[in-house]
């Protein structure tokens, strides 16, 4: 499998003086194009700190992040905003999406700045992942008459504007009931089936159980990695009792 993108001896600190305290200390993760992937840990872990220094939304302190063979601290901020808007997608736990403007419009905005698109094909590319990801009709419907899985379904679409190679999701299922998550994550498998690379974060075994590979992140360091390919698609138990019992071994 081809290397997507790359994090090796990732080091990031907050705070200053005595307040300062290391969340990464030296994590080292590759993501094979094409690759389903999750992060799981106890909170404050670092996981979402570990998401935004691999897609280049966080600096880092030490170490080096590569992405389809390009090491990203050699990016201008220009060159890195540029890289994320059209070769990564994000979906956030909440899609945090405009309440002016209606699903459609909040779908098409951020590659409007991509003066290479024209609007008509932004609006047709739009309504056709709109459609893909079963709210085609609600385009023009406005944000607060949605419900959160419609929102976050909207969220994905804006993800998948750019035709990204990855797609980083912070908790994306994080404020769906369980039915909803559910629908979100078969979404998620499409569009990996797709060839897109996803990377998620989630605290729960039943999301990390539908990817193919869980890191397990604590204190700032992955202790340890669980790979589900080798269970059948159908022995969906075997997988969340797997991910629950490595779960346990970290005390999570
Ligand atoms: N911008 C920031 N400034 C200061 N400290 C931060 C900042 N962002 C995160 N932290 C701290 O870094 C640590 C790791 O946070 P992070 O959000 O990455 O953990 P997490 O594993 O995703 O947690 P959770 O599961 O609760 O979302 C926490 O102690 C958090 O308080």
């Amino acid at each position: 499998m081809k290397q997507l993108l790359s994090g090796q001896n990732i080091i990031k600190s907050y705070g200053v003086g005595e307040e300062k305290h290391r969340v990464l200390n030296g994590v080292s993760v590759t993501i094979g194009s094409g690759e389903f992937v999750s992060i799981m840990g106890p909170s404050g872990s670092g996981k979402s700190t570990l998401l935004y220094a691999l897609s280049g939304m966080d600096g880092i302190d030490g170490g080096e992040v590569s992405f389809e063979g390009r090491k990203l601290s050699g990016l201008s901020d220009d060159a890195l905003s540029d890289l994320r808007r059209s070769r990564m997608g994000f979906v956030f736990q909440q899609p945090a999406l405009l309440k002016n403007l209606n699903l459609l419009d909040n779908i098409m905005l951020p590659q409007m700045r991509d003066r290479r698109r024209n609007v008509r094909q932004l609006n047709q590319k739009a309504r056709d992942l709109m459609e893909q990801m079963g709210i085609g009709n609600l385009a023009e419907r406005d944000i607060t008459q949605a419900s959160g899985g419609q929102l976050q379904r909207a969220g994905i679409c804006r993800a998948l504007m750019s035709e990204p190679e990855i797609v980083f999701g912070d908790e994306p299922t994080g404020a769906l009931n369980t039915k909803t998550a559910k629908e979100i994550m078969e979404l998620f498998t499409k569009i990996n089936r797709d060839g897109i690379a996803i990377l998620l974060v989630t605290h729960d075994p039943n999301i990390a159980a539908r990817t193919e590979r869980v890191l397990f992140l604590c204190d700032g360091e992955i202790v340890d990695e669980c790979r589900l390919s080798k269970f059948t698609k159908w022995d969906f138990d075997n997988r969340v009792g797997e991910i629950t019992k490595r779960m346990q071994k970290i005390g999570i």
